[in-house]
This record gives C-alpha cells, structure tokens and sequence, in this order.
C-alpha cells in the first residue's frame, strides 16, 4: 500500500461525480422513509442535507455509504457500487455518525495513531498532534474515552476522520454537542477542506454551519427537493424549537 497524507484530495480540472445517488429510496426492508432522491456531489463541493427530525437524513446517508441496502435505486461512490468492506472504499470515505464507537482501553492518542497509520498515514505523530490542538484534546492525549465528556468524545471521534486521507467526508450532525467556538472552528476549516477538493456529505440542524460549509443542500421529507444553501438555512432556522 503506498504511503498517504492526511490531506483531502486536490480537485482534478475534470470533475468527476464522488457520489451519485440515482432514485434512490433509502429505508428499513422494503419500507422507504422519505421521497425518492437523486442527487450528486463532486469534489469541492458540499452537500448538506436538511430536515426535520425523523425525516430520514441519517437513513439517506447510511444508505450511500453501503451500510444500509437501498430500497430501490442506486447510490455510486466513484462511479461504483458500495462496498463498505473494500479497501478502495475504506481508503477514500471517512464517516462519523452520531454512535460513540471507541475501545474503552484505548487512549485519545492511542485511538487516533491507529486510525491514521491503519490508513497509511507517514508522519502518524505530526498528524495526531495537530489534530489534538485543533480539536482541542491535548491535555486529554492520555485519556481513555470514559474519563472524557460527552463533548470531549465528540471530538475525539471527529478528529479520528481527519487523522486518515479522505476525498469523501460523511458526517451526520457533525455540530451534536460541541460548544459555539469548536462548532465555528470545524466549520471553517470543514470550507477550507472543499475549497481544496474534498467532497463532504453533511447531516445538519445548524443554521451557521451550514451557511458556512455547504455549497448546496437537499431537503429531505415525503418529498426530497434541492435548495440553496440559504434556503436550507432559512427551512432550518423555521424548525420548531422544541421539536429536537
Ligand atoms: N433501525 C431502524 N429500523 C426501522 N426504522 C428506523 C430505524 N432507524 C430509524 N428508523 C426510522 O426511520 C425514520 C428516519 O430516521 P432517520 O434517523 O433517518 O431520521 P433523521 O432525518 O436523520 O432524523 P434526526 O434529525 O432526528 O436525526 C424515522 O421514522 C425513524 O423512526
């Protein structure tokens, strides 16, 4: 396996689709849960997908990354079939969902150096380093998962996904438990990946984050309709308070 860096992939003058879903019915069995989506997402691009709760975004998302069967329809990660368990897949897409998976024995440092050398990474202890100070875990290096807060687990999670390469970032409500300054900081930096040629795939409920990471944004319901990243934010914003 050639060595890799952490970096997201630069964008190639010729566009190509990461992730095309094509009538795609995500859902239980041969129960959908929301209205037929087509959509697609190249790099430098970012799709976030909205909706109230229950609407199906995260059934959506497990479908395109293989780990639930598509109802009908097709989800392509460049230009093939997923395949969850292949190496080419496990090599290009990062996803972090909402679950807490971590090995309870297992240091923040620790969890993070077998991620990123698991993948090839050269230079594990430069990447790891700098990804505890941005994620702000450097004090915590030593912990294991237990003695962290739920917050501090969350970011351990998320910087498991940018200890690794990736051309394609999946992340279901990246914003769940971090305070305002983290949610800020990963969203910039979340921009400044796209701009440089990752494709990011995002589950939000966050009106600011999603006006400063998503290029564009489908709404996910009965019916499932593409909108502008402002719209997105504005259906957001509308939401009912008290509906979370
Ligand atoms: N394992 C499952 N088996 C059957 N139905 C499920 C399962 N998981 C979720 N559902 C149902 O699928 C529907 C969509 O759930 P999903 O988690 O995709 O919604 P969501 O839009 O991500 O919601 P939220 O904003 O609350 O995270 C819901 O009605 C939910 O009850």
């Amino acid at each position: 396996m050639s060595k890799a860096t952490n970096s997201p992939k630069k964008p190639s003058s010729q566009r190509k689709d990461v992730v095309r879903a094509e009538k795609l019915q995500a859902g239980y069995g041969t129960k959908s849960v929301c209205g037929v989506a087509s959509f697609s997402l190249q790099s430098g691009q970012a799709l976030a997908l909205v909706g109230p709760n229950g609407a199906g975004k995260s059934t959506v998302v497990k479908t395109v990354v293989g780990q639930l069967e598509a109802v009908s329809g097709t989800a392509l990660i460049h230009g093939a079939k997923v395949d969850d368990r292949t190496l080419d897949f496990r090599r290009e897409v990062a996803v972090v969902f909402d679950d807490d998976a971590f090995f309870p024995a297992l240091t923040v440092e620790e969890h993070l150096a077998i991620v990123s050398a698991g993948h090839g990474v050269e230079d594990v202890e430069e990447v790891i380093a700098s990804e505890l100070e941005f994620f702000g875990l450097k004090a915590l290096a030593t912990s294991r998962p237990y003695n962290l807060s739920s917050g501090q687990r969350r970011r351990m999670l998320l910087a498991s996904a940018f200890v690794r390469p990736r051309s394609l970032l999946v992340l279901d409500e990246p914003e769940q438990r971090l305070d305002t300054a983290m949610r800020h900081r990963l969203a910039t930096r979340l921009r400044a990946e796209v701009d440089a040629g990752l494709a990011l795939l995002v589950v939000t409920h966050d009106p600011e984050f999603l006006t400063t990471v998503a290029t564009k944004a489908l709404f996910i319901a009965d019916t499932v309709h593409p909108m502008t990243p402002a719209q997105a934010a504005a259906a957001i914003a509308s939401e009912n308070p008290h509906a979370e």
